[in-house]
């Protein structure tokens, strides 16, 4: 890719101080800004051996900017560029010296499935307090207090501030938009000592449940006084389409009467996935010939993008399976395969066995979904009595029917399992003895438990627990084996670029582009869940930054029988 400069963009190349990049969907922020770390590396500015660090929220988005890195910048430009998400950026620093703020010998990361589990029920102040509690007690740091953690330490141990702002005199803050109170605390501090380059798109703020300001630009201004950008419309994605005219008509609702170039707005019949698949097909069918292309379905919620998924790679519908690849909050199946690593491990005892199974199909209640309602953390405190009932009586603690009694079927089913030291066949073995209890609870875990792939390291987990059995000729510590591999994925800087058909939440579109979109909405799984207020901001928001990820083309899909009120 041969960069076109523009005056603007040439004037920011020769800046010395904090600089403040505003700018469209696809207008070069990111390109600029890295750019600009190459030059200031070649004039000397980043001194005798430090680097630029950028950070950005999505894994993803990071590895399509070092993707794009590597095809635009020299090695020895490139060695001096360091690109990491926020957390991954927080937890090297606070693994190696967030203990120096507890009074436990180390710390360990709370997961996010532990998270929703330890949090459960918790909202604002009060679980704020409770992660902090878990930290001074216990040594676990949940991913909310990264940057309060990182302030901390950085505002105690000015040396170690120093450390970091030598190994890292420029920082690139990517989708400085949604940013929350914490983290632009943490961007505050570290740009007392480091050069600081924030981007960001006022458009294309859709995390203001998590805390996004849009007085954020202000605060930056205010506090380091940043030589201003403005990059405006450029477009430099989809160039030659209207998509980005488009994307813009959506957030004030001002269309214009002539159609837009690169846009279909698909009013479908029906309820099913068909027309969706339909419409994934063709899209493969006019990029088959290309070397490399990306389509992506982007849909609002977690549970219609994986249905969207299931229904891409199957065929008992009439149309042909698509190999799509699937990128969702992986909680869930986590969970659900926690439980079927502790069955894996050897026991002695069953009812003890039994026990941790109930407290798992407690941590699976509670923690599948972002938010447990009262129904599940009533029916997970209902699970934990049944374990201590189980612990405490051994035979006589399971009741005589409910989920206990099932439980102790499973376990009995399982212990009649003879596991062959296979990884993936064991795993199999023992996911179908949950399918086949007759408990909706056990089948749940069992059909979650298939979308473990949806993690990119299965075959890291299953590698360490064939190691587990050749040492042991046991699944000894399965559930640590889970535990460890999950820990890599959460930080794992580069996950490749999307190739082919991706299905994702619109939310995890943040970011990335792909030749083309399709964006997806149920009957029932809609754009928009409320009209007016930050419900219908939300909304408009969420399908501005969805349209804008194509480079050629988007199609927005609604049902025909009660359509898009935010569509013209
Ligand atoms: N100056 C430039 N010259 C040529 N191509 C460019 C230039 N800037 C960006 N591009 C291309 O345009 C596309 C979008 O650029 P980039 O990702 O930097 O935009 P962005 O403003 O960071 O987008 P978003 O806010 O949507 O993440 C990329 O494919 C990039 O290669």
């Amino acid at each position: 890719m041969a960069l076109v400069l523009t005056d603007d963009k040439r004037r920011l190349l020769a800046t010395t101080g904090h600089v403040l990049v505003r700018g469209g969907a696809g207008s070069g922020k990111t390109t600029i800004a890295l750019a600009k770390a190459c030059v200031d590396f070649d004039a000397g500015r980043l001194g005798a051996a430090g680097k630029a660090l950028f950070l950005s929220f999505a894994r993803a988005t990071v590895a399509r900017v070092a993707e794009q890195a590597t095809a635009t910048i020299g090695s020895d430009q490139l060695s001096r560029i360091e690109i990491s998400t926020y957390h991954g950026f927080a937890w090297t620093i606070l693994k190696s010296h967030g203990y120096l703020l507890c009074a436990k010998p180390g710390v360990r990361l709370l997961l996010p499935t532990q998270a929703r589990d330890r949090l459960a029920g918790l909202d604002g102040a009060a679980r704020f307090a409770r992660q902090r509690q878990l930290f001074d007690e216990e040594g676990l740091v949940a991913f909310d207090l990264f940057p309060t953690l990182l302030v901390e330490l950085f505002t105690r141990l000015e040396v170690l501030a120093e450390a970091y702002a030598f190994a890292y005199p420029l920082i690139i803050v990517d989708e400085f938009q949604d940013t929350n109170a914490e983290e632009w605390k943490m961007i505050f501090t570290l740009g007392q000592r480091s050069r600081l380059i924030a981007l960001g798109d006022p458009k294309q703020r859709i995390y203001d449940f998590k805390g996004a300001d849009p007085r954020r630009f202000d605060d930056f201004l205010a506090a380091f006084q940043p030589e201003p950008f403005d990059f405006g419309g450029e477009n430099n994605r989809s160039a030659g389409t209207d998509i980005i005219r488009f994307a813009d008509a959506i957030l004030d609702g001002a269309f214009r009467p002539e159609p837009y170039s690169g846009v279909t707005i698909d009013r479908y019949r029906g309820q099913s996935l068909r027309p969706l698949k339909q419409a994934m097909l063709q899209a493969v069918n006019r990029y088959r010939r290309s070397p490399e292309w990306s389509v992506a379905i982007l849909v609002p919620t977690n549970a219609l993008a994986i249905a969207a998924f299931d229904y891409m790679r199957g065929s008992d519908h009439g149309l042909p399976a698509y190999p799509a690849e699937i990128l969702v909050a992986a909680e869930g199946p986590i969970l659900a395969s926690a439980l079927i690593a502790l069955l894996l491990e050897p026991h002695n005892d069953p009812h003890q066995l039994a026990a941790l199974v109930l407290e798992a199909l407690a941590s699976f209640e509670v923690g599948r979904t972002e938010a447990a309602g009262s129904t599940a953390l009533t029916k997970a405190g209902r699970l934990r009595r049944a374990a201590g009932q189980v612990r405490q009586r051994g035979d006589a603690g399971y009741g005589a029917r409910g989920i206990p009694t099932d439980v102790r079927d499973l376990v009995g089913n399982v212990r009649q399992i003879v596991l062959t030291g296979d990884p993936m066949s064991d795993w199999r073995l023992v996911r179908a003895a949950l399918a086949d209890s007759p408990r909706e609870e056990l089948q749940h875990v069992a059909r979650e438990a298939r979308h473990l792939r949806l993690l990119q390291r299965g075959a890291q987990i299953e590698g360490r627990l064939a190691e587990a059995w050749r040492a042991n000729g046991a699944y000894r510590d399965a559930r640590e084996h889970l535990a460890a591999a999950v820990v890599e994925d959460q930080f794992a800087a580069t996950t490749r670029p999307h190739r082919g058909v991706t299905v994702m939440t619109i939310h995890k579109s943040k970011g990335k582009e792909f030749d083309e979109v399709i964006v997806f909405e149920g009957v029932y799984q809609r754009y928009l869940s409320a009209r007016g207020g930050d419900r219908e901001r939300s909304a408009r928001s969420n399908l501005h930054v969805a349209a804008t990820r194509a480079k050629r083309s988007v199609v927005l899909m609604t049902p025909l029988q009660d359509p898009c009120s935010l569509l013209p």
